[in-house]
């Protein structure tokens, strides 16, 4: 594998730098029909986005990926955990999860796994006994009116001192965060299986663009990695 060169995006930071990394099947699909999680990523590639988590101010993760796969989103190795301290940090990034009807559930792994910040975006019509219960275990930032409003996020986010966002997944949050131009670079690694089923989320699920609105990549890099790719885009600006 190649020397791990970390976020190639030396943009003014005007917002936060903001990246998406997934693991998809050789048909681009996130998981199974049944939304059950599965081992794309093999050893390699589990140690680069170990990587990439230590490195990065916060992980951001859908509601929808913490009911069926209850991530506990912390970094794996003892090595990088300790290097963060060293430099200050608390031993995981921030752990964000975007959830406009506040359905975390209380007892999830990320609340009982690792230290370090907690937030929890919901929108102001988040139900507010269970948003109380949440602020007991989170940070919460209400925004949005039925749904969380992604860009006031990722503003309320800087504000905090959030310098760098990896989006893990899934589908439907891949989409809100491409479609409403917040994303930067997009790291997707490609696996040797196949997983089909129409109803299995893919790379990027919501409504889908337009012709006209298609969003345009740029390639930086393709790497083989043990039996899959590793690919490496630079999300067009102004397209
Ligand atoms: N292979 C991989 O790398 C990964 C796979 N996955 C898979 O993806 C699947 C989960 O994906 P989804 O069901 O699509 O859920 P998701 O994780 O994308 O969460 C979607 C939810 O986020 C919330 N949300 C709130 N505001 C939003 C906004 N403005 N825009 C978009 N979403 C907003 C909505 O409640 C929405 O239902 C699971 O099966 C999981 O296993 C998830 C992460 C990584
Ligand atoms: N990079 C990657 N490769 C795979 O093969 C995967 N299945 C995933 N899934 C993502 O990892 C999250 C689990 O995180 P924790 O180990 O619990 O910290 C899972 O929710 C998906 O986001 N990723």
């Amino acid at each position: 594998m190649l020397p791990i060169k970390l976020f190639s995006g030396a943009r003014k930071m005007e917002k936060p730098f903001i990246f998406i990394n997934s693991a998809m099947s050789a048909d681009g699909k996130l998981s199974t029909k049944e939304r059950k999680q599965v081992r794309i990523s093999g050893k390699l590639d589990f140690e680069r986005v170990d990587e990439l988590r230590a490195q990065a101010d916060a992980i951001m993760v859908g509601i929808g990926t913490v009911l069926s796969d209850d991530p506990s989103l912390t970094v794996k190795s003892q090595e990088r955990r300790a290097a963060r301290k060293a430099a200050g940090k608390d031993e995981n990034p921030v752990r964000i999860v975007v959830d406009s009807s506040a359905r975390t559930p209380l007892d999830a792994d990320i609340f009982k796994k690792g230290e370090g910040t907690r937030i929890i975006a919901v929108s102001n019509s988040a139900p507010a006994e269970k948003v109380r219960k949440l602020e007991e275990k989170a940070v919460v930032i209400r925004t949005g009116t039925e749904k969380v409003d992604l860009e006031e996020l990722v503003r309320k986010l800087k504000e905090m001192g959030i310098k760098t966002i990896m989006v893990e997944g899934g589908a439907t949050l891949n989409w809100g965060m491409l479609s409403a131009g917040l994303v930067d670079e997009i790291y997707t690694f490609v696996g040797n299986l196949i997983i089909g089923g129409k109803t299995a989320p893919t790379f990027t699920d919501g409504e889908g663009f337009t012709e006209a609105e298609l969003l345009g990549l740029e390639l930086l890099s393709a790497e083989k990695i043990e039996d899959g790719i590793l690919l490496k885009w630079k999300v067009k600006k102004g397209n």
